[in-house]
């Protein structure tokens, strides 16, 4: 009988030990340490929330900071409020991400850059049948081109960066770039673009020691936000009213962390890590703790992201037939 009990309590922990140590052998890429200490930190839409955020805590940190957005003032208030938080000076630069040659010209002014975040984004939530081509173009050009633009300027210093440490390029997703969401028609395939990107990206650099994170922020109160709540469906805010909001400072930590830990996915709250276990697709995974919960909970996060669908659908249902 004892001799039985035995054999059954080894066999179920035989097989999650094996489990975990097969994944600790597999794993790729392999975990890395990322600093920022003393290290050139380059981020886009670094003049007014999440961006500014990040800003801030990474000179903290003891980064060098360079920030770029387009509107001059901004940039220059954020620089004093930086200065004023924590007495460092941080690097601006006035450019539209659209306009490659202008990226180019600052990067190239800013030099050689060790962990590049690309944050800029905008969004505007409308139905695609009323949303004009134009603000399409403009949500696809900004966030999913604009980082393409940065990428292709930094890409060659970063390659040749004297400290031959660990670099990174960080790009702003959103959880709206994990699955769509009502009103996110161009918003979300700009997002989505940007994981395509990142995933075959992360194959081509890693040879030059360059590791990609992808963030996947909930709604962040940021002016951002402030601006897009004037006008966005109320169907938009039901659905993504599922995940919680965050505070831009908290949201700028997670990312910090996630690009020192080398990260490839990096969610920011607790229904984001359910949204990133549910996607994770054939995404690297360098954690071999992660790996094991993803195997083991693939089954039962799946349903919960079907419960979350039959939710979603019940509330545009509901909302059509109060129209009526
Ligand atoms: N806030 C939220 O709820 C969420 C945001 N995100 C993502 O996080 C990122 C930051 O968002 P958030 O902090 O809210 O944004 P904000 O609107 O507060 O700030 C956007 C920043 O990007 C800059 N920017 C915008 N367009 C361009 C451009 N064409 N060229 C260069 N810089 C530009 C802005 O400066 P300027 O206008 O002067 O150029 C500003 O610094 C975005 O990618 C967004 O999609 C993801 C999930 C949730
Ligand atoms: C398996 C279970 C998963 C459960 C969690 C599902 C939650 C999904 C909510 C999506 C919210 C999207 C917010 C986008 C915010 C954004 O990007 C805009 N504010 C523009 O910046």
């Amino acid at each position: 009988m004892a001799d039985s009990n035995l054999a059954f309590l080894s066999l179920i922990l035989l097989f999650p030990l094996s489990l975990l140590v097969f994944l600790y052998v597999i794993v790729s890429p392999k975990p890395v340490r990322i600093p920022i200490k003393g290290r050139h930190v380059f981020i886009t839409g670094g003049s007014s929330g999440i961006g500014l955020a990040m800003a801030r805590q990474a000179a903290a940190e003891g980064a060098r900071v360079s920030i770029l957005a387009r509107n001059r003032d901004k940039l220059e208030e954020a620089k004093q409020s930086i200065h004023l938080s924590t007495g460092i000076d941080v690097a601006v630069f006035s450019a539209d991400v659209r306009d490659f040659a202008a990226v180019k010209a600052a990067v190239e002014e800013a030099g050689p850059v060790d962990v590049l975040v690309c944050n800029q984004g905008v969004f505007v939530p409308q139905e695609l049948e009323s949303q004009e081509l134009e603000e399409v173009k403009f949500m696809i050009d900004v966030n999913l081109m604009g980082t393409f633009h940065l990428i292709k300027a930094a890409l060659n210093g970063m390659k040749n960066r004297r400290d031959r440490g660990p670099a990174s390029i960080a790009v702003m997703s959103s959880q709206a770039g994990q699955v769509g969401i009502y009103g996110y028609t161009a918003y979300s395939a700009s997002k989505f673009g940007l994981r395509g990107m990142a995933e075959a990206l992360q194959q081509e650099v890693i040879a030059d020691n360059i590791h990609i994170s992808l963030i996947f922020p909930p709604d962040t109160e940021t002016p951002g936000l402030e601006e897009e709540n004037k006008k966005r469906p109320q169907l938009t805010s039901i659905i993504a009213a599922s995940s919680g909001a965050m505070k831009a400072d908290e949201v700028a930590k997670k990312a910090l962390d996630g690009i020192k830990s080398g990260s490839f996915i990096v969610p920011c709250n607790f229904e984001g890590l359910l949204l990133s276990i549910a996607t994770a697709g054939l995404s690297p995974q360098r954690s071999y703790l992660m790996a094991f919960v993803e195997v083991v909970t693939a089954g039962i996060v799946r349903l919960a992201g079907l419960c979350f669908q039959w939710n979603w659908y019940g509330s545009i249902e509901k909302w059509h037939a109060q129209k009526k």
